[in-house]
């Protein structure tokens, strides 16, 4: 895997930065997320592959201790609100003291700087912030944030992502570490930079709702069938959009142009009536095989028994049967190898780490004792 070798320590955290954490671990990295003691769960779902070390880090000795699996490592992931690793002795500026080769990422919603650097928010606040959400739901609708993956997760914990992966490759040139300031909300406008670039060509230039992307036009919408589901078509080019005419049995000399405006409310009254005649399986088996960019909006229950998914096992179980994407992209020499066992407990790694960063065992002992840090085992399942 491409990421062998690369020792992480990852800061407990809510969303982003755990997803994060993740993908360095789906790819190889050795990804240890530090979890504060006496917690009943964590509430990290996207732990896969990870261990866990429970220091509790308002004792001294909690903070010396990180301080040394940090300077023992390839990557610092911190989610924190800006000011609270400096608070607590282990900034970025003394880690890198220590460590010149240390990489230090700082995955917040408004950066490091600025005066909303200490507020407290969450995607839906990021999302607007960056000027994306403004754009986002239907005409005369309010605004409408697409769950909270574009500034949590693509602006945030994937960007960032990227962010530790080119400062790793830079360090084989530099041998140096560097910090990674990751702002959500600049993250989440940098993965819309398509749409404040393309608003030159006019892609934009009508209100919110009524663009060809935004689900202004009839052939770039969802469509709900007979039986309760839908079809997502996205015929955007003349000769898809005629595949798509063809499919659905309309005649285009009876209808309006594709790109007459004025005419989409009753391009879609149409295409709405027609989708509605059939079953999401009936347009599934018309559509497939017709180059109409038509497909079936499936649900997660659909998604991996769906031909297309299965052929490329794009999803995988685990050794509980639960079903999650498999990691992407795929590499062709090194490709991710998720973990299939189950999450850590909080502090299940607590003793193998330590050990592993060379504290000898009468020293965990002792900070067992004392309540700086915390090993828990696995329940067993009945
Ligand atoms: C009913 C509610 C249940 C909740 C269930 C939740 C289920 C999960 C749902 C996921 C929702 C995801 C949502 C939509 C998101 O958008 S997540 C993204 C949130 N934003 C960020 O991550 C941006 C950066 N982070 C932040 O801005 C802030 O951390 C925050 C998220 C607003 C939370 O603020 P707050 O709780 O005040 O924490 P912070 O100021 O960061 O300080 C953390 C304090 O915790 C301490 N801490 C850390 N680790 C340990 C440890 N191991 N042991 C002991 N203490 C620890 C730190 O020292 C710090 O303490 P102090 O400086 O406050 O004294």
């Amino acid at each position: 895997m491409a990421l062998v070798g690369v020792r992480v320590i990852e800061l407990a955290g809510l969303a982003p930065a755990p997803f994060c954490g993740m993908i360095l671990a789906d790819f190889g990295a050795k990804v240890i997320r530090v979890d504060r003691t006496k917690v009943a769960m964590s509430l990290d779902t996207q732990a896969r592959g990870k261990q866990s070390v429970a220091i509790n880090l308002k004792t001294s000795e909690g903070v010396a201790l990180l301080r040394k699996l940090c300077v023992q490592s390839d990557v610092v992931l911190e989610p924190y609100r800006k000011g609270v690793m400096e608070k607590l002795g282990l900034g970025p500026h003394e880690l890198l003291k220590e460590n010149p080769r240390l990489i230090y990422a700082r995955l917040t919603g408004y950066g490091q700087s600025g005066s909303y650097a200490t507020a407290a928010g969450h995607d839906i606040n990021y999302l607007a912030m960056s000027g994306l959400l403004s754009r986002l739901g239907r005409s005369g609708e309010k605004p409408y944030a697409p769950l909270n993956l574009l500034a949590d997760f693509a602006g945030g914990g994937l960007t960032c992502a990227l962010g530790i992966v080119l400062a790793l490759l830079e360090r084989t040139k530099s041998g140096k570490g560097q910090i990674i300031d990751a702002s959500m909300v600049e993250g989440a406008a940098y993965v819309g930079s398509f749409v404040w670039k393309s608003r030159s060509i006019g892609m934009w230039d009508r209100s919110k709702g009524q663009n060809m992307l935004d689900s202004g036009a009839p052939f770039y919408d969802t469509y709900q069938t007979s039986d309760g589901q839908y079809m997502a078509v996205g015929a955007i080019e003349p000769q898809f959009y005629r595949e798509l005419l063809k499919g659905l049995e309309l005649d285009a000399g009876e209808l309006p142009p594709q790109m007459s405006f004025s005419d989409w409310p009753e391009l879609r009254r149409i295409f709405t009536e027609r989708f509605a005649s059939k079953t999401q399986a009936d347009w599934s088996r018309i559509f497939d095989g017709i180059d109409a960019c038509v497909t079936p909006v499936l649900s997660f229950d659909q998604v991996s028994s769906h031909p297309h998914n299965q052929e490329r096992a794009s999803f995988i179980k685990d050794s509980s049967r639960d079903e999650s994407p498999r990691p992407a992209p795929v590499l062709s020499r090194t490709p991710a190898e998720p973990c299939l066992t189950p999450d850590p407990v909080i502090g299940e790694h607590t003793v193998e780490v330590l050990e592993e960063y060379g504290f000898t065992s009468a020293e965990i002992d002792q900070m067992r004792a004392a309540g700086v840090v915390e090993s828990n085992a696995v329940k067993a399942k009945l």
